[in-house]
């Protein structure tokens, strides 16, 4: 375990002289099966996988959960290692904001739109230390999840317009037997809670369902989805179909045959005073990997 930028340049310098290719997956901690998979695939893909962990500050507003985000740091490192990690990074916070430290990087119109309307200053906070991460581990390839797939669009953005030599590699969201996707914030959940939350995954099925089946409508198509929430009580911070290639864009009236549309969902699990927020998404598409994740989804939540 590596806690110095200065170890890390060393034994990455090392790496690169020996021709190692880096695969590199950041993270906040709290591992669920969700990073193994990003860990697996950098580790399948690279000879040398870093695993960042860093619970970031600035990505969180002032009444969000910096303080109570679940920290598990020894057995982060026990699955890292296990799954293949070569490096895990776990930098304090002045390490990676030294006193003084004054920039800001921000992308701005995609950051707008779904999370970054209702989380003021977030995709700020995650750009500054992503690109931060990126600059010491100028790694091959960085690996991050379609569970959050605006913040995916939005590093891939940041890394083409400032000619970052790093690949961005989207891996699959990876999902509990009812579907719920894995979230370091699950932890939140009570029994209770977590029940109630299993209709996330039903909602976002229920429109893959209906898509496979050839419905086009996407009024008809929220009607759906937003009928089944109803059905526990809950209303989506948003339930929203955007254009792929530019999240601003809204899609609206009927999806084309060559759609290329997410579907991304954010929905608070409010339970005897706790209130979990918790986000997720589905790419349709004709692509056949899009076609699979929607059948496995499917065949999840129902
Ligand atoms: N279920 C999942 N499948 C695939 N990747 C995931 C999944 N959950 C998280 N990731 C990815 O792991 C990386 C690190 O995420 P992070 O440490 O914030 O975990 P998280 O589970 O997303 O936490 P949170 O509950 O805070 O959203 C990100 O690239 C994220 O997209
Ligand atoms: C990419 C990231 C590690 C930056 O803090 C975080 O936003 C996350 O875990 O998704
Ligand atoms: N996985 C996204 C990080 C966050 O919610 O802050």
């Amino acid at each position: 375990m590596i806690t110095r930028r200065n170890e890390l340049f060393s034994y990455l310098s090392e790496q690169r002289l020996n021709k190692n290719s880096i695969g590199f997956v950041p993270t906040m901690g709290a591992l669920h099966e969700g990073h193994v998979s990003l860990i697996q695939k950098s580790s399948s893909e690279n000879d040398c996988t870093v695993v960042s962990i860093f619970v970031n500050p600035k990505q969180f507003g002032p009444n969000e959960d910096f303080a109570k985000y679940p920290r598990t740091f020894q057995n982060d490192i026990d699955i890292a290692t296990q799954h293949g990690a070569k490096v895990i990074f776990a930098p304090s916070i002045e390490e990676m904001y030294p006193q003084g430290f004054l920039t800001q990087v921000s992308v701005s119109s995609i950051t707008e739109v779904l999370c970054g309307a209702h989380r003021p200053g977030h995709f700020n906070g995650v750009t500054t230390v992503v690109l931060l991460l990126m600059n010491l581990v100028q790694a091959n390839y960085i690996y991050l999840g379609q569970k959050d797939f605006q913040q995916v669009q939005v590093i891939k953005k940041m890394a083409n317009d400032l000619f970052h030599p790093t690949k961005v590699i989207m891996v699959p969201t990876y999902r509990e037997k009812d579907g719920l996707a894995m979230s370091s914030r699950n932890r939140y959940l009570s029994e209770e809670a977590r029940k109630k939350a299993s209709i996330i995954p039903k909602a976002l099925a229920l429109i893959a369902k209906e898509f496979l089946n050839g419905e086009k409508s996407i009024n008809q198509l929220l009607k759906i989805s937003l009928n089944e929430l109803k059905k526990e009580n809950l209303t989506p911070q948003y339930l929203e179909f955007r254009k792929v290639n530019d999240l601003t864009q809204k899609y609206e009236g009927n999806l084309s045959s060559e759609a290329e549309a997410v579907v991304a969902i954010a929905q608070i699990i409010e339970f005897e005073g706790t209130s979990t927020r918790l986000i997720d998404n589905i790419l349709l598409g004709n692509d056949s990997a899009n076609t699979k994740a929607l059948e496995d989804l499917i065949a999840k939540a129902f």
